[in-house]
């Protein structure tokens, strides 16, 4: 028995032939479109009577169901309305979402999807995506298969081990509504096509007490899996992923500290692949940087970086930057450039005899002579107040997840030392951020140069407003897939993601006071075009490429996705 309907996903909305009829057309949210349906296609698709016979354009449609968004008094209830609308019908709840992206970002996405991770198992009424067991190795193939892709029908795999979901840690099998969060983002910012992805949850169990202990919770009921049978489930995934569809671009998405690197690291010269947590951040916060310390004055490589939680994301940004002075600057050894970076955890300072450092995080860490003489306020730790005493930065990165650890203390110590201190509290969701940029332009009386992961409203400062800049991956990893979909590359190379970063950077002016330091999340589209562009253009230049790029621009366009409904065909 063939599929519901067919369609043509390669390019644009492509004609859409339905072989189903009556009621089954109406419940699958991608023949739906309600009222929209004309009568010619009522009478054809057998629905004459299953609906009122007034008939609503898409555009009617939008504003109807904007409203009855805009009837829910609390982020959760948005959210749930707009799971609901996009499992009725899937090109309005992109239409939706795409004329209200800056509005509904902070919904389907940070913050707001924490608090839906957190409550999966208490809200679950219908399935999306793959969920895959470590204990039913067995079944994995056959479950990627009922998803019902061909070979040539995915552009990309989001997938998540949940362990480090966002900055609140592990959610288990609630980690699946990061990787469909992140795939609509993909399609609301780059018109990836909603049926050309597949988010995957890997559910290795949970170390989550509260998880393990309900009677609601969905995922298997034991402690986190690790060593070496974690590591052969990951290698099964990533070779029946790839044996199965193999245009895909991997993408991983909030697995844990230990695993994150090992596994990029692993798979990043086999196959077409990258971490979004490591690369997407780096590629997002370099661009913002690059804007803040031109307006500083003063260049990269003269400036002292404090990367407070230096983790997944705060060592992928650290790599990015160093190469960057590596690449533009005048460091002209590692040394050098390692020795503009002080990174500090949960211990502390990163010294290099300490054994708790994974492989990764090593080559940051500092020597004992490096801190010889310092002051400290105790003895047997290096804590955030001892590095900015004694290191006097003039940049300060937080990843840290520790909401609010950016103290006014703090702030003004090292406000003390710098005209322009750069301060970004990247932590998401907005309760983990470092600190708010209301505080950190008050402490610093307007000085401070800032962005963060999660949205915040403008700053009025002494007549000036300070529109906040939100550096979240998002403005990178749609425009890195739509890009890799243009050409087929074969590989996410560093030379990629450092387009993408540039790309990026050459979106943002910061001349005006109070300029933000990153393009706006309502030029997602625009932004994702052009980072795209930039992406392909590198892959072909790197020989990674494996579909010709003649015209990026119309290459790029011509495969971006519109919510539109599509001509349809009764089969
Ligand atoms: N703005 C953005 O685009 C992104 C933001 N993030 C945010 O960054 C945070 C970290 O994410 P990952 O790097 O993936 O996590 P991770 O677990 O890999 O890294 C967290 C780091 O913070 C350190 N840390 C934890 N508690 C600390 C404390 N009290 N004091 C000092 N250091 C502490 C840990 O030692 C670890 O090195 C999360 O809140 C996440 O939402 C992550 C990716 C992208
Ligand atoms: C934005 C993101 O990827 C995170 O907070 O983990
Ligand atoms: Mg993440």
């Amino acid at each position: 028995m063939g599929r519901e309907y067919d369609q043509d996903t390669t390019i644009g909305a492509g004609k859409l032939r339905i072989r189903t009829r009556g009621r089954a057309v109406l419940s699958n949210p991608m023949t739906n479109r309600g009222t929209a349906f004309t009568a010619a296609e009522r009478e054809a698709l057998e629905i004459d009577g299953l609906m009122p016979t007034g008939y609503t354009t898409l555009e009617n449609q939008t504003r109807r169901v904007y409203e009855q968004y805009r009837s829910n008094k609390s982020m959760l209830g948005k959210f749930l309305t707009l799971n609901a609308l996009r499992d009725r019908n899937e090109v309005l709840f992109y239409r939706l979402l795409s004329d209200h992206l800056q509005e509904m970002l902070p919904v389907i996405y940070t913050p707001t999807i924490g608090e839906a991770i957190e409550r999966f198992s208490s809200t679950y009424n219908r399935p999306r995506g793959v969920f895959l067991s470590i204990d039913r190795p067995d079944k994995m193939e056959q479950s990627l298969r009922n998803y019902g892709l061909g070979a040539d029908d995915v552009d990309l795999i989001c997938v998540t081990d949940s362990e480090g979901i966002l900055g609140i840690g592990d959610q288990g099998i609630g980690g699946i509504q990061i990787a469909i969060g992140k795939l609509s983002v993909y399609t609301a910012a780059a018109g990836i096509h909603p049926r050309r992805v597949i988010p995957v949850v890997l559910d290795v169990g949970t170390d989550n007490l509260g998880l393990l202990s309900s009677d609601l919770y969905l995922g298997e009921p034991h402690s986190r899996v690790r060593g070496e049978r974690y590591d052969d489930f990951i290698a099964q995934f990533v070779s029946t992923v790839t044996e199965l569809f193999p245009q895909a671009l991997i993408h991983w998405e909030d697995v844990g500290t230990a695993n994150a690197y090992r596994i990029l690291d692993r798979y990043k010269d086999e196959v077409c692949t990258f971490n979004d947590d490591i690369q997407g951040t780096a590629a997002v916060v370099l661009a913002a940087l690059l804007a803040a310390v031109e307006v500083t004055g003063v260049d990269l490589d003269d400036h002292r970086i404090v990367v407070f939680g230096a983790g997944s994301a705060g060592m992928g940004i650290a790599s990015l930057v160093r190469d960057q002075m590596l690449r533009t600057g005048h460091s002209e050894t590692e040394e050098e450039a390692y020795s503009r970076f002080w990174p500090i955890g949960i211990q502390g300072l990163y010294l290099e005899d300490d054994h708790r450092l994974h492989e990764f995080q090593k080559p940051w860490a500092r020597s004992r002579t490096d801190v010889a003489g310092w002051e400290l306020e105790r003895p047997d730790h290096i804590g955030l107040m001892d590095v900015i005493r004694n290191v006097r930065p003039t940049i300060l990165i937080g990843t840290s997840t520790k909401g609010g650890a950016f103290t006014r203390e703090i702030v003004e110590e090292m406000a003390r030392h710098t005209a322009r201190p750069i301060i970004f509290p990247l932590s998401n969701p907005t309760s983990r951020a470092e600190a708010t940029p209301a505080d950190l332009l008050e402490w610093t009386d307007g000085k401070a140069l800032v962005a963060t992961g999660s949205p915040f409203d403008p700053v009025d400062h002494d007549g000036v407003r300070h529109v906040i800049a939100q550096s979240n991956n998002a403005l990178i990893f749609p425009g890195l897939g739509l890009g890799v979909a243009a050409c087929r590359a074969s590989r996410v190379t560093d030379g990629m993601i450092a387009a993408a970063a540039q790309a990026l950077a050459g979106m943002v002016n910061t001349w005006r006071p109070g300029a933000p330091l990153l393009p706006g999340m309502g030029d997602l589209r625009l932004v994702s075009a052009t980072v795209a562009i930039a992406v392909a253009t590198r892959a072909t230049e790197e020989g990674v490429a494996q579909r010709p790029l003649t015209d990026p621009v119309g290459q790029v366009f011509e495969r971006m996705w519109q919510p539109r409904y599509p001509e349809i065909e009764a089969i």
